[in-house]
Order: C-alpha cells, then structure tokens, then sequence
C-alpha cells in the first residue's frame, strides 16, 4: 500500500532560522515559506534528489503541532509522509485493521494540492504518519 517517501517533516519554532540552516549550512534548495491556514501551519519544502524536507513553523492559535513543540522546544522529527495509490481505500483498509486515521477520517488538500489524511502516532511505531494521494 505505501509508496514513495514523499516528505519527512520536521517541526520548529522558528521557521526563518531553520531554513537558513537548510540553505545556508547544508547547501539546500529552499522554497518560500507558504501559510496554510487550515491546518494551523506555516511550510518551507526542502527539495533533495529522492524526497523533500517540510519545515513546519505552528500557524494560528490552536496549532497541531504546538505541543509537539512544547515538548520538543529546539523541534524535532513530526511525520513522515507515504504517497498512496488510492488514499480512499488505504483509509478503508486501515480502519478495517483498527488504526484510528485522524480528523475524522476524511481527506483534507495538504501542501501540494493532493488529499491527505493523518495517523494515529500510537498505532504507527510512535510515528504520526501522513499518507498523499500519489
Ligand atoms: C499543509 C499540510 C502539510 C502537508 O504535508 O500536506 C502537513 O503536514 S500539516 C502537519 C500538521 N498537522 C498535523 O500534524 C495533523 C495531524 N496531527 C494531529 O492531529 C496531532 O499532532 C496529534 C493528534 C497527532 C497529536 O497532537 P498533540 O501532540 O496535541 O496530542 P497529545 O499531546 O495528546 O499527544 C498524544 C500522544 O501522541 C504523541 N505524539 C504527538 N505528536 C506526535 C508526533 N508528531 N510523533 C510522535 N508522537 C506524537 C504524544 O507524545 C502523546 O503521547 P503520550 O505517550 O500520550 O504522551
Ligand atoms: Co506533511
């Protein structure tokens, strides 16, 4: 069912300081930093040759990753992100196998204009994962 690793995404508090890091000290290909006011963050994509990096700055008041960032205060490794076939019936499946898939369970449009859907950090090796329509 999981494909390609789209993105690995790393928290942070402050997003301009952690792109430089990316542009200036490691030499990456930086994007503009993009708000994305439905789901409560501001992105930054790193583009490498086999995947990207999401810098992820919290958006908003009640933010999904503000307390990810309350317990990880220099920020840290928040999602990997699978890209899938058919996000509808991977859903289907996982549910059918007891994963709790979040936000109710149905798709949102996620950073590249492809639906996504997120789950559970405690069904998944203590890993949140995001899974995009291919
Ligand atoms: C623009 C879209 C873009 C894209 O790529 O397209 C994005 O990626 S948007 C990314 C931001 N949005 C989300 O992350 C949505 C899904 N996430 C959530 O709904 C929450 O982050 C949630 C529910 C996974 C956790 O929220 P919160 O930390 O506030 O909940 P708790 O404090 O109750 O934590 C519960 C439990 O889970 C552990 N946890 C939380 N986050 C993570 C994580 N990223 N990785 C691993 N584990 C995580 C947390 O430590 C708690 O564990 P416990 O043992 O109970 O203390
Ligand atoms: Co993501």
């Amino acid at each position: 069912m999981i494909g390609r690793l789209n993105h690995v995404a790393i928290a942070v508090k402050d997003l301009a300081a952690a792109t430089a890091v990316y542009r200036d000290t490691l030499g990456g290909r930086v994007s503009d930093a993009v708000p994305q006011p439905d789901h409560g963050v501001t992105t930054v994509f790193v583009e490498l040759p086999n995947t990207k990096i999401e810098l992820l700055e919290p958006l908003g008041e009640d933010s999904p990753i503000a307390r990810f960032l309350d317990r990880n205060p220099d920020g840290g490794i928040h999602h990997l992100c699978y890209e899938v076939e058919d996000i509808l019936a991977a859903r289907d499946r996982l549910i059918g196998e007891g994963a709790r898939v979040l936000g109710g369970g149905e798709p949102r449009i996620g950073a590249h204009g492809k639906p996504v859907l997120f789950l559970h950090p405690k069904d998944f090796c203590g890993t949140l994962v995001e899974l995009e329509q291919a």
